[in-house]
């Protein structure tokens, strides 16, 4: 099958910054991939580059096995939804969405009448059928978002780019628009490209989530398996849902000043400067055997942390404890399932897990 969008080899440098590193990737028609990196990965970049306002200094970018080089923007097939909207604000909801028909290089439409049937569509899809002569200044941010959506989709683009559309939106606001946009691409069948600096967002939304670290591609998988088998420690720490423990890979044990467990399967291998990343929500504490090394079972982890404080987080809590290790070490109890004990403050307590739910990293 022809990928709706190949990505072979792709870089780009601002100065001395590569901004985007060698990046393949391809992507299925119908597929809704969100793009997670923090802040500086090169997702915008990356964004840019497919919609043709910056050019690759090396690879390319097809869009359903047509290469891009040297076609402008408005003639590749991609669309784009910005994070600030960028709507007309001068001119009516209709009369954005119509604007781009009628006025496009690349196959303008004249028709009233067929501009009318495919913008009440576009406003329709997105939930805002009826709103089209309302002003920009009449309607709500997470109206302006749909329309910024509509107005991308009515010049029906082959693969949609849409850059943090959720950003400037609240949290409520939010949930509703995740499920609406992955409602909104199943319906039209499709492709999203979907930027984000949220690991929430990314594995909700996205049927493959890619993962940009320093300007390289360095995991592209579904969320499920990205989740639990991060490909990096760098990939686990976005995920912000792991702890990272760092020390020395010595004969099958991770170990350090204060810091001795045991290495699971393949990572006994491991020598040198490592790091493991324990998920918080695998965590055991035990207060009684507070000191106790763990030795004895070589299937454990143990380590003892100091009680610092819980943060509430309406479905979930987060128990804080300091370690000696690394940053503070987080124990997460979903409610749903499991409750935290009265925990002391400045008491230490036992912190275990299954050795084979430890995640080895060389550092
Ligand atoms: N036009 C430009 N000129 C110079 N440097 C740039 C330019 N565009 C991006 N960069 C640099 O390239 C790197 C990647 O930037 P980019 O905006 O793509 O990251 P991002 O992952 O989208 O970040 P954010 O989530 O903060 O928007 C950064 O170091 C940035 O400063």
């Amino acid at each position: 099958m022809t990928a709706a969008l190949h990505l072979h080899g792709v870089s780009k440098s601002f100065g001395r910054v590569t901004a985007v590193r060698d990046v393949s990737l391809a992507v299925e028609p119908g597929e809704y991939i969100t793009i997670l990196g923090p802040s500086g990965s090169g997702k915008s970049s990356m964004l840019r580059l497919i919609a043709g306002f910056d050019r690759p200094d090396a690879g390319r970018v097809e869009v359903l096995g047509r290469d891009l080089a040297g076609t402008a923007v408005h003639q590749r097939g991609v669309g784009f939804v910005f994070q600030s909207f960028a709507l007309f604000p001068h001119l009516s909801v209709f009369e954005n969405l119509a604007f781009g028909l009628r006025y496009r290089k690349h196959a303008p439409v004249p028709d009233q009448a067929q501009i009318g049937r495919a913008v009440d569509a576009a406003l329709a899809l997105v939930g805002l059928g009826g709103l089209g002569p309302r002003s920009i200044a009449q309607i709500s941010g997470g109206q302006k978002q749909r329309v910024a959506l509509a107005r991308c989709l009515v010049g029906q683009p082959a693969v949609v780019l849409l850059d943090e559309p959720l950003g400037a939106l609240d949290a409520n606001l939010r949930d509703q628009m995740t499920l609406e946009l992955k409602r909104i691409q199943r319906q039209l069948g499709s492709t999203f490209l979907h930027v984000t600096g949220n690991e929430q967002e990314a594995l909700a939304i996205g049927s493959r989530v890619a993962v940009l670290d320093r300007g390289a591609l360095v995991q592209i998988d579904r969320p499920r398996r990205l989740f639990e088998q991060p490909a990096t420690s760098q990939v686990a720490r976005l995920l912000n849902c792991f702890n990272p423990l760092p020390g020395q890979a010595v004969a099958g044990r991770l170990v350090g000043p204060a810091l001795d467990v045991p290495l699971p399967g393949a990572a006994a291998q491991l020598r040198g400067a490592a790091v493991c990343m324990v998920r918080r929500d695998r965590v055991q504490v035990d207060a009684g055997q507070a000191l106790h090394d763990g030795h004895g079972d070589p299937g454990v982890a143990r380590i003892t942390g100091a009680y610092l404080a819980s943060e509430y987080a309406g479905s979930r809590v987060l128990a804080l404890f300091e370690t000696g290790v690394g940053a503070h070490f987080e124990v997460e109890y979903h409610l749903s399932h499991r409750r935290p004990p009265e925990f002391v403050q400045g008491q230490r307590y036992a912190l275990h897990w299954q050795a084979a739910d430890t995640l080895a990293y060389a550092a």
